[in-house]
């Protein structure tokens, strides 16, 4: 599979360059809070100091320097207290941004790329790294002043005595050596552990998809250890990030005593020397004790070394490329025709299809038929641009799929499937979901259609029933999806086994409703029925990825081949009768439609009596 070009948008800049982006206003005003804050408190010891001095000199109460002295203390309460509540509803407007960011480009993405991370990982970074990552800008602008404030520290000492200042400077290589191990061990502890978060994360989801095949195999016990395995591997990475802290915290609360002892020491000395006055041992005090406050940084560096690792494992989601078209134009107005041309799609170098050639007339039905695993879910996907071919192209009335505007595409063509995902609060959400909102007639319409009102109506608030407390069948929930697959049918529709879990009965009407688009929407119909093939304008057989013949499905029906599609283990047809039919049909117009033209043979010439020469 050819990988997309790499994405040219601003959303392939790193880390909190990134997210200091999203919400500039709020990172501004926080910076200048924290700043604001740091300079308070430098400006506090000096006003401090000066005012101490003329307390001591004798002289009138000098009330400015009070004054001045209550006013930064203010500041700096205020500034502190601006940038705590600034701080945490960045954070938390910053974690929405990235998330809805981040799920935006995977659902823009291609999505056999966007879908490569296992579930329970991606819904680890969507979730826990997003909030790890958002916190990065808040706790740099609370770092930057954490910088700020041992800095300027040191300047005061400078500017009230050499010596002073040189004593603090003596430990200064320590302190850093201290920051760097840190910051270094807690990254790299930080990462082990985000990565063993994931992939219980992954075996959780695994285990909860597959609940019901645990408790029928009894395996509940051994799954419990399988996904708790990588506990053991947490907890020791768990606690290597706090030993590391705690190992920085306790050399860090050693050194910085020791050190703030020596600046007052030396400041007391130099005050005995008749160096420096009262007020400057005062306000030296003061500088010392924050500049020793270097060691509160450890604690930001961790959470800093945490985001990176956090916004690293982002980056190749944020980096996915949009799925790529072309803009070629207007789609023209017509009612459908597809064509596949030479399409192949591999796996890992594993062709899964290959030199496909179909033509699917405008308003037709085609029903792809093949072996279990014959490749006709891939043939969908690449029918309706869920996934793009590695080879060959398809085209949409003329129009080539990469050509068309992902909304317009999605517009264009419905999809439904054998297990659904329902999406949306209610079940008339549900059906409505879409590329616009259909009106809760069209949503009723498409419920008849698809023969889920009888079903709808017995809920308790029926169309108005959240779905996570509607009781489905299997067939119901089919149903659901197929409503909502005729609420928006666009010029393409495809049902990619949809109709598996339906009753016969239920299936005849459903294929009465689709038969009714007959004209106006082209129908693929994945199948492994006899009668949907019978039903169907024309039939596609798939064999190992390759098309084995295209035609009207009594004329294939001659093929015994193309009979053991359906047949069952005792050699009969799997309820088709000897003819071909599909005479499973309860209803009474069961016989086939057949308008395509016959059927054509393949190169390899495999067929004895049918084949298509749309086949290479
Ligand atoms: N995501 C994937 N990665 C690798 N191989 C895949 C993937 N999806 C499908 N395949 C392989 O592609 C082949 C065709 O799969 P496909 O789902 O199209 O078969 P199918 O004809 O629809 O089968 P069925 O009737 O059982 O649904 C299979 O051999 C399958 O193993």
């Amino acid at each position: 599979m050819p990988l997309p070009p790499p994405d040219p948008s601003p959303g392939t800049a790193s880390g909190a360059r990134r997210l200091a982006r999203l919400h500039p206003a709020a990172l501004t005003w926080l910076f200048l809070c924290s700043t604001g804050g740091a300079l308070a408190a430098l400006a506090l010891p000096a006003a401090l100091g000066h005012t101490v001095d003329r307390l001591v000199s004798g002289g009138p109460v000098p009330w400015s320097g009070l004054l001045l002295c209550a006013v930064l203390t203010l500041a700096e309460t205020g500034c502190d207290a601006a940038a705590a509540v600034t701080g945490t509803t960045t954070t938390a407007r910053l974690t929405a941004s990235l998330r809805t960011r981040t799920a935006a480009r995977i659902l823009a993405a291609e999505p056999r790329r966007a879908l490569a991370l296992p579930t329970g990982d991606l819904t680890a970074r969507l979730t826990a790294r997003t909030a790890d990552a958002a916190s990065a800008p808040v706790t740099a602008a609370g770092a930057v002043a954490g910088v700020l404030l041992p800095l300027g520290a040191l300047v005061g000492l400078l500017l009230i005595d050499v010596w002073t200042a040189a004593a603090l400077l003596l430990g200064a290589p320590l302190l850093v050596a201290l920051l760097r191990t840190f910051t270094r061990h807690t990254a790299d502890a930080g990462a082990d552990y985000q990565r063993a978060q994931s992939l219980i994360a992954h075996r959780l989801t695994e285990a909860l998809d597959g609940a019901d095949t645990i408790r029928a195999a009894r395996t509940g016990a051994r799954e419990h250890r399988r996904v708790l395995e990588p506990l053991a591997a947490l907890a020791d990475h768990g606690r290597r990030t706090w030993t590391v802290y705690g190992r920085a915290v306790g050399r860090s609360g050693l050194l910085l005593p020791l050190l703030m002892l020596l600046v007052l020491a030396v400041a007391g000395l130099r005050l005995a020397a008749g160096a420096i006055g009262v007020g400057e041992l005062v306000a030296a005090s003061r500088y010392a004790s924050l500049a020793v406050g270097i060691g509160a940084l450890t604690g930001a560096l961790g959470s800093l070394a945490r985001s990176r690792a956090a916004a690293r494992s982002l980056d190749p989601l944020l980096t996915l490329a949009p799925l790529p078209h072309r803009g070629l134009g207007p789609v023209p107005d017509a009612p459908g025709h597809l064509e596949l041309r030479d399409v192949g799609v591999e796996q890992e170098g594993r062709p899964l299809l290959a030199g496909v050639h179909l033509t699917v007339p405008g308003g037709t039905s085609l029903a792809v038929v093949g072996r279990s695993g014959s490749g006709k879910s891939q043939l969908a996907a690449v029918a309706g641009r869920l996934l793009d071919p590695d080879a060959g192209s398809v085209l949409l009335d003329g129009v080539p799929l990469d050509a068309m505007e992902p909304a317009r595409l999605r517009r264009e063509v419905a999809y439904a499937f054998a297990r659904p995902a329902l999406l949306g609060a209610t079940v008339e959400d549900t059906i409505a979901h879409g590329p616009w909102t259909a009106s809760p007639d069209a949503v009723r319409e498409a419920a008849r259609a698809a023969r889920a009102d009888g079903f709808l109506a017995l809920l308790p608030y029926g169309y108005a029933t959240p779905v996570a407390d509607a009781p489905l069948s299997g067939g119901e929930r089919q149903r659901l999806g197929l409503a909502r697959a005729f609420a928006h049918p666009g010029r393409l529709l495809i049902l990619d086994d949809a109709l598996s879990s339906l009753d016969t009965v239920t299936e005849h009407h459903v294929r009465r409703a689709l038969d009714a688009r007959a004209g106006r929407c082209t129908r693929i119909i994945v199948a492994h029925r006899l009668s949907s093939a019978a039903r169907a304008d024309r039939v596609a057989w798939l064999e190992n990825g390759r098309l084995r013949a295209t035609g009207r499905h009594d004329e294939l029906w001659q093929d015994p081949d193309y009979r053991s599609v359906f047949s069952t283990d005792d050699g009969g047809a799997d309820n088709g009768g000897t003819d071909g039919s599909g005479s499973d049909d309860s209803g009474s117009d069961n016989s086939a439609t057949h308008n395509g033209g016959s059927p054509r043979r393949t190169a390899d010439g495999t067929a004895p009596s049918l084949a298509a020469a749309e086949t290479r």
